[in-house]
């Protein structure tokens, strides 16, 4: 399997006269797992499209492998994109829809047909070979999605929310087995998703994007542990990190405070004190939700079980060394 970089260079994307992507500088390294992140709106799959040629650049330098790409077309990119609808022909069998676009690209058939069943190994549909789309679940016709990129041996993957029309189990199980096909065929990806847990677990490296810019890129435990702003420490943790403002946050120089809710503990000597609205009991672990007054809603992640009604009292403390303080611009204080 081939590895490539992708560079960006002062992308910029209009609509018009409506600026959605502002000047994106990006590095992306040979066989790399890089996620594009961030709110619904903020341009990630402006981005991702742009990658794949689907929508046009308005301005700045694109490359792969050291190319510039900008004026070639989407097939000649050497890019495969997978699509949250999967975009299967209907008609076509199974191996039919992965062999397509290589029957265009006129590859002999022969190849065609060990790269159709070397993929369909990897992905285990070997048996659905000969069913069409509609005779699958949404798991096989997502593989089958997967397939169709793979069989095409691209330079890059680029994936669009592909887990977002499975339930939850199987978007975890998926979720692993895109890890462990990453692992094996050590091509770079770019991925997009709102879904934080499959940003957190698939990437190398994760890409924050706020209004069509990037607020910060990282590792994806550096990212919640150094967050550079209150936006990127919001986004990334669930539940969402507590941000306190006010005295509270004056007392120790910051325009507001952020405290997790897994660093905070049930102690009776606590600085936030409140009333029990309401408690989740999950069993291995509880997320309390306390209305501190004046501080606000704060959430609390235990482990185990949290024996207290709702209306108690509860006081709540963290170690000092937890707390995540931000300027008036919402900019990290270190
Ligand atoms: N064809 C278009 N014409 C005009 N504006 C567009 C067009 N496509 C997207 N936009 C705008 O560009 C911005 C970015 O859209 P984009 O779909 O990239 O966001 P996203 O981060 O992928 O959001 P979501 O998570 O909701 O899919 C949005 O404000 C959107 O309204």
């Amino acid at each position: 399997m081939s590895q490539s970089d992708v560079r960006l260079r002062g992308i910029k994307k209009q609509y018009g006269k409506l600026d959605v992507i502002h000047g994106i500088d990006l590095d992306i390294e040979p066989g790399e797992f890089v996620v594009f992140v961030g709110p619904s709106g903020c341009g990630k799959t402006t981005l991702l499209r742009m990658i794949a040629g689907l929508e046009e650049i308005s301005s700045g330098d694109l490359s792969i492998s050291g190319e510039r790409v900008n004026d070639l077309p989407s097939s000649q990119r050497g890019v495969a994109m997978v699509f949250q609808s999967y975009a299967l022909y209907p008609h076509k069998t199974v191996y039919d829809n992965m062999a397509f676009g290589l029957k265009i690209a006129k590859v002999p058939k022969p190849e065609i047909d060990r790269r159709v069943k070397e993929a369909s190994a990897v992905l285990q549909i070997t048996e659905y070979l000969d069913r069409l789309p509609k005779a699958l679940s949404g798991g096989q016709r997502q593989r089958v999605a997967i397939g169709r990129a793979i069989v095409r041996d691209p330079k890059v993957f680029l994936f669009d929310e592909p887990l977002s029309n499975l339930d939850a189990a199987l978007r975890t199980k998926m979720r692993v087995e895109l890890k462990t096909l990453h692992r094996r065929l050590g091509a770079t990806m770019i991925y997009v998703t709102h879904d934080q847990i499959e940003a957190m677990t698939l990437a190398d490296k994760i890409v924050v994007l706020n209004k069509g810019r990037v607020e910060q890129v990282g590792r994806p435990l550096d990212l919640y542990t150094s967050p550079a702003s209150l936006f990127v420490a919001g986004f990334i943790g669930s539940p969402q990190m507590n941000f306190i403002t006010g005295e509270f946050a004056s007392r120790s120089a910051a325009s507001t405070v952020g405290l997790r809710p897994e660093h905070l503990k049930v102690d009776a000597n606590g600085p936030i004190v409140g009333t029990l609205k309401h408690s989740e009991q999950l069993g291995n672990e509880t997320f309390a939700y306390v209305d501190a007054g004046v501080l606000g809603e704060i959430t609390a992640r235990m482990d185990g079980t949290l024996m207290l009604a709702p209306g108690s009292a509860i006081a709540l403390g963290f170690d000092p060394e937890h707390l995540y303080r931000f300027d008036s611009a919402g900019k990290r204080i270190s």
